[in-house]
């Protein structure tokens, strides 16, 4: 089985995985992505049949949509995910926290049940799709999708995404349907000990506030969250859904969430000596880094961490300060910088700033590389 998948993000950070829902495909999580990335590497997928993964034949069923993600971890020589699936995605996510707890951090299941419609309901809508097309459903879909508003204030995401439910093979997306008829956990859920958050919209008619208050209730300790959407609050509010997605993960408070960013930026070995190192005169020093460096600008979704780095090291050399240089440009390689554009910085500060400045941070640069025995080669 060939699964398609995007992943994105700095080589240091967690994966945080998403699962898309029955009728869409990978870039519905798109939106969330820049404000995600400076936290975690994100990996985005297509479910069998769907977008550009693999149509394999019919029916399917979710423990074989699991499989595909087991499959695609492993493939991917990922141990451990956070995982946020939606509706289908999030009984995908039910069954991994199920068979496969020590595959997940932590769990997101979205707009999602233990039992999803009947089986009577999904078997008309096979029949209705296959005598007259995705077209006889598409109207309806997207009324379940998005509230009101949504469709006035945001036409032309909803076009896209009314595109790409059209775009469903009939044959993919009926095996899908046929998983969803299938498929019961009632009885299993409660044996989920990972931690979960449960997310729904007020007005997902779906899988509604009470189910989600039932699924909460089944599983231990876990939280939930009620958006004011329906069935797709992580396309229509995606800047919210994500910070929700961090809250959870990373916590709320901005210290947390700096200590989070710093680690994946300058290493955990970096951060637990800085840690080790505190004192009376230097805690408050530490946690303002962490706060407001790492906690309140490194965090912004407006530039990639990538593009940061690059930007830090070349005001850092007309600065001057040989030891925080040195320890950008160890940073810079846990951002996905190469040696190359190292070496391009430099030498447009050379113009920008003058040859001494930048003649001393080639110096600095080198001694780096050589400490991480890394060569720069053409
Ligand atoms: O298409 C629907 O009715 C909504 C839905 C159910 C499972 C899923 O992923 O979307």
């Amino acid at each position: 089985m060939k699964t398609n998948y995007k992943i994105q993000g700095t080589p240091n950070s967690p994966v945080l995985m998403f699962s898309n829902s029955l009728g869409a495909d990978l870039t519905m999580w798109d939106d969330l992505v820049p404000h995600l990335l400076p936290y975690f590497k994100v990996l985005q997928y297509d479910t069998r049949g769907h977008g550009q993964s693999e149509l394999t034949e019919g029916p399917y069923t979710i423990e074989m949509l699991g499989q595909d993600v087991i499959d695609l971890l492993d493939q991917l020589k990922i141990d451990k995910v956070y995982f946020c699936g939606l509706s289908m995605g999030g009984m995908i996510g039910q069954y991994l926290g199920i068979h496969h707890p020590d595959r997940l951090h932590k769990l997101i299941i979205s707009n999602t049940d233990a039992k999803i419609g009947t089986a009577e309901g999904w078997k008309d809508r096979i029949k209705t799709i296959n005598e007259q097309g995705m077209q006889a459903i598409v109207d309806g879909t997207m009324e379940k999708w998005f509230t009101k508003a949504y469709h006035i204030n945001r036409p032309y995401r909803v076009a896209e995404m009314r595109e790409i439910f059209l775009a469903n093979s009939l044959a993919g997306y009926t095996a899908c349907c046929a998983a969803l008829g299938a498929a019961d956990f009632r009885e299993d859920i409660k044996n989920i000990s990972v931690e979960t958050l449960i997310i729904t919209g007020d007005e997902d008619e779906v899988t509604n506030v009470e189910q989600a208050e039932a699924l909460q209730k089944e599983i231990e300790g876990a939280q939930l969250k009620v958006f004011h959407a329906r069935h797709l609050p992580s396309t229509e509010l995606p800047a919210y859904y994500a910070e929700t997605l961090i809250d959870f993960i990373v916590g709320e408070d901005g210290f947390d969430r700096g200590m989070h960013v710093r680690r994946t930026v300058l290493g955990s070995a970096h951060v637990d000596r800085a840690n080790r190192n505190k004192n009376e005169f230097n805690t408050d020093f530490q946690e303002f880094i962490s706060q407001y460096a790492w906690g309140e600008i490194w965090t912004r979704p407006g530039l990639s961490k990538h593009t940061r780095s690059l930007i830090t090291l070349s005001m850092l050399i007309p600065l001057n300060k040989k030891a925080e240089f040195k320890m950008h440009v160890r940073a810079a390689f846990n951002n996905g910088v190469a040696v190359a554009e190292i070496k391009e910085v430099i030498l447009q500060s050379g113009i920008y700033c003058g040859l001494p400045a930048a003649n001393d941070a080639m110096h600095s640069a080198e001694e780096v590389f050589e400490e991480l025995g890394l060569e720069y080669k053409e």
